[in-house]
């Protein structure tokens, strides 16, 4: 057994022990394997966080774009060295398999990198004026001190395409990951220390929920970023609104796949079972919802039963293992919860479904790819509430406007999947479908750096993450009247 790592915090560029109360992460699969433990930040480290990135802000923000892209990309490289040892360190703290585990640190390293050269990108705009001898410029100035809170499902990758934007753009962080998770946080500072990011820039706060509660509160406070649940983000929205802080916050999602009767059918099969299960199920963007044609319906969930029931559940640092647990056993219960609702509300299950309660097999918190056909005219919360598990819940449309419309039948709008041959369907369903993320013809998860991320509806409130848009929440912009200075000119 790997001896747990100690927790610190990282505030004015020194790391710190804390002085609250005791946290421990432990490893899903093993819930008796302690992964990382320390002392959780107080009060006290709060303000000593907050008043350090207040204290750094203006000489971030006057640093040449060119040279806060460079610590980013040294973190970059920092990153991709340390890919292995952390995307283990992630598999063992946060369940997901090693290998999406390593792929999610690398991530981190391409957004660092591409945030990293944004020096090369426009900075703002010229318009011309109206009046003659003048120009109108529109630049782009830091929000001043951001705080970041994020949740435990990515617990490198949103914090890397909500902190490097945030540096990029010469703003300072105070930044709160999710507690189940904090070892990623860990290496994540550790990699802007060594790449030499100033004292101040970036302060790094290990704590409970209630923590976020302070950031949002305080007075220093610029700004707030914040992905997770919808509960809270829809507090911390109400908080930040009345105090005037700019809040961006991504939370739920009921995501739909769409397979349309002339779509390839062994490609619908393999991208749903991958939207579905892959991180057990434990995306935002995660396919929850089936919608498939009737004219299919019976032989294309055969094979998705068939397909997911191969699927090979266990400890998620062993290669062969497709499908970690769950994150904790809250989460696992809550997932069965919602089956057995779903089952006595008159859903028919196609697959999974069973308790590991008996150790079998293993003693981990481990919830098994569970697919159920809902009662064709009958409402089942499985069908509207976020069970963030490795759960699908299908019903089938008679037509693909029908599908469109079943859809959308969600209050939540973050992504969808459509599978078709069509082109004319696949434009109409552009049109159609409310979402901030549309994949035709693959997995309803996955994100690039370069374009928007976020959800319609009540999935997002505020600008979109990553890419160009990242800009629109990081800076304000002031409109300058630019005209000689010699009467006449
Ligand atoms: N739309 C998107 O882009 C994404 C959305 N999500 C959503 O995130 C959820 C899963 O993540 P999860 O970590 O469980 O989400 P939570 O909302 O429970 O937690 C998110 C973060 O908020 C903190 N927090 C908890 N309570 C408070 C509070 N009262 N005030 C301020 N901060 C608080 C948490 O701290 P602590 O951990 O200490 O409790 C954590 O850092 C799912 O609903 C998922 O859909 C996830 C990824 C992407
Ligand atoms: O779709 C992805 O790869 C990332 C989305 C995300 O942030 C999430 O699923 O929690």
């Amino acid at each position: 057994m790997t001896s747990p790592v100690r927790l610190q915090h990282y505030i004015d560029g020194v790391w710190r022990p804390g002085t609250g109360t005791p946290i421990a992460s432990y490893n899903p699969a093993h819930p008796d394997e302690v992964v990382a433990e320390g002392l959780q930040a107080g009060p006290a480290e709060v303000d000593k966080a907050m008043a350090a990135a207040v204290a750094a802000k203006r000489e971030w923000s006057r640093t040449p774009a060119h040279e806060r892209g460079a610590v980013l990309l040294r973190a970059a490289v920092v990153i991709e060295r340390n890919a292995e040892n952390w995307g283990l360190e992630l598999a063992r703290e946060e369940g997901k398999t090693r290998a999406e585990g390593q792929g999610e640190v690398l991530r981190a390293a391409q957004i660092f990198r591409y945030y990293g050269n944004d020096g090369d990108r426009t900075a703002g705009e010229i318009f011309s004026s109206p009046r003659r001898g003048e120009k109108i410029l529109i630049t782009r100035k830091p929000l001043g001190v951001v705080g970041v809170v994020t949740p435990f499902n990515f617990p490198i990758a949103i914090p890397a395409w909500k902190i490097a934007p945030a540096l990029a753009y010469g703003n300072t962080v105070v930044w709160k990951p999710a507690s189940t998770v904090p070892l990623l946080a860990l290496r994540l500072a550790q990699a802007l220390d060594e790449a030499g990011l100033p004292a101040g820039v970036l302060n790094l706060l290990i704590g409970p929920g209630s923590m976020g509660n302070s950031i949002v509160e305080h007075p220093a406070l610029d700004g707030l970023t914040f992905t997770g649940s919808t509960s809270v983000g829809r507090r911390l929205v109400a908080a930040a609104a009345g105090r005037g802080v700019p809040i961006q916050a991504e939370m739920g999602g009921k995501n739909a796949a769409v397979v349309l009767a002339d779509a390839d059918l062994d490609l619908a099969a393999e991208q749903v079972l991958l939207g579905a299960f892959r991180s057990t199920g434990q995306k935002c963007t995660a396919t929850s919802r089936l919608i498939v044609a009737e004219s299919i319906a019976d032989d294309f969930l055969a094979t998705l039963a068939e397909r997911a029931s191969a699927l090979v559940v266990g400890d998620p640092t062993d290669p062969a293992v497709q499908i970690g647990p769950v994150v904790n056993d809250g989460a696992r219960k809550s997932i069965h919860d919602g089956i057995d609702a779903a089952l006595s509300q008159g859903a028919r299950l196609i697959v999974g479904g069973q308790k590991y309660d008996d150790g079998d097999p293993i003693s981990g918190y481990f919830v098994p790819p569970t697919i159920l056909e809902l009662p064709a005219d009958q409402e089942l919360d499985v069908w509207r509430e976020e069970l963030f598990g490795p759960v699908l819940a299908v019903r089938r449309a008679a037509t693909a406007e029908q599908a469109f419309v079943l859809a959308n039948d969600s209050e939540f709008g973050l992504s969808a999947a459509l599978f078709t041959q069509d082109v004319t369907r696949a434009l109409e369903a552009v049109d159609h479908l409310d979402v901030g993320i549309l994949h035709v013809n693959s997995e309803s998860a996955g994100a690039d750096p370069h374009v928007p991320f976020g959800g319609a509806k009540k999935s997002g409130y505020g600008p979109k993450e990553q890419g160009a848009a990242a800009k629109e929440f990081f800076t304000h912009t002031t409109t300058v009247y630019l005209r000689g200075g010699t009467a006449g000119a």
